[in-house]
């Protein structure tokens, strides 16, 4: 039997909502067997971030080598990466092990404010790392630092994923969650020629924690069954979708999305 293979390169989130355990979660939900390089360890909860513990750098290149030594996922995710020197070794091992479908999730600051990538990292990560995307995805945000032109407009944005491209990246998608003053929580993907829109009406829910995490976990997935880019992100935008509808109720704050919720609404059809 085949098993499609998906690597996370991630930080641990200990309330279990985002980062690694978000991606460990969905990609088995998607039917992908799932693997992980931590690089920090949060002190985290539905609250917010009590503590950040980066790993040693030789800890991280550790793991990087027992995983592409030996096993070979067919898409790998990055999300929180934290610095520049782990930045650098990540992409050493992208290239040393031919990692070709890569997901870069810029992890930048989590919900409440916490960093989660040093500000001197943002350069490594666009020098070093977005050259080798297959896809990026940032929110609105994130792609402003990566760009540093200000997004306010759906033509912005447009114009945001084509310089992420001109950048380095084979495709971008612009994430539309942080902008609540439409009732459709829209992306743009744009693939390298066209532009598409992957849009479901916008959730009122505080307990969004994790959907980033687990929209681009969704999307290295589907990738590494060999899906399309285009219906990965479509496969994903459901996935997260449901995931956010479906809330657990957990926590006393932002809790997180609900990680089976695609899969049962599936089986119940
Ligand atoms: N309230 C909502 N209702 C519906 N969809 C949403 C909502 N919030 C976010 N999304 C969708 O969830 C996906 C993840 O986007 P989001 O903008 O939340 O990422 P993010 O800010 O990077 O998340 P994180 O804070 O976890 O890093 C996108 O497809 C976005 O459109
Ligand atoms: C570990 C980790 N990665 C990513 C995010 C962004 O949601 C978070 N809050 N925590």
């Amino acid at each position: 039997m085949h098993i499609p293979q998906a690597l996370t390169i991630a930080g641990s989130d200990s309330g279990g909502g985002a980062g690694i355990q978000a991606d460990l979660k969905t990609f088995q939900e998607l039917g992908v067997y799932g693997m992980s390089v931590i690089t920090a360890i949060t002190a985290q909860n539905t609250a917010g971030v009590q503590g950040v513990y980066p790993i040693e750098l030789e800890g991280v290149v550790t793991q990087l080598h027992s995983i592409g030594d030996d096993l070979q996922p067919a898409a790998i995710k990055t999300g929180m990466l934290f610095s520049a020197d782990i930045i650098h070794e990540v992409a050493i091992a992208v290239r040393q092990y031919q990692w070709n479908t890569l997901v870069i999730d810029p992890v930048m600051v989590a919900k409440g404010g916490s960093v989660l990538l040093q500000q001197q990292a943002i350069q490594a990560l666009i020098r070093e790392l977005l050259p080798l995307a297959a896809v990026i995805t940032p929110n609105v945000p994130e792609a402003e630092l990566l760009t540093g032109s200000t997004i306010h407009t759906l033509k912005e944005r447009e114009q945001a994923a084509r310089q992420l491209v001109q950048m380095g990246a084979r495709a971008a998608v612009i994430k539309g969650g942080h902008d609540t003053s439409t009732p459709q929580a829209m992306d743009v993907l744009f693939d390298g020629k066209q532009f598409h829109y992957v849009e479901y009406p916008r959730v009122d829910t505080p307990h969004t924690h994790g959907t980033g995490c687990t929209y681009s976990a969704a999307m290295t997935a589907e990738l590494a069954k060999g899906n399309g880019l285009l219906q990965a992100v479509q496969t994903a935008k459901a996935f997260v979708h449901a995931a956010i509808e479906d809330g657990l109720g957990i926590g006393s704050v932002h809790g997180p999305t609900n990680h089976f919720a695609y899969r049962q609404r599936r089986a119940v059809r």
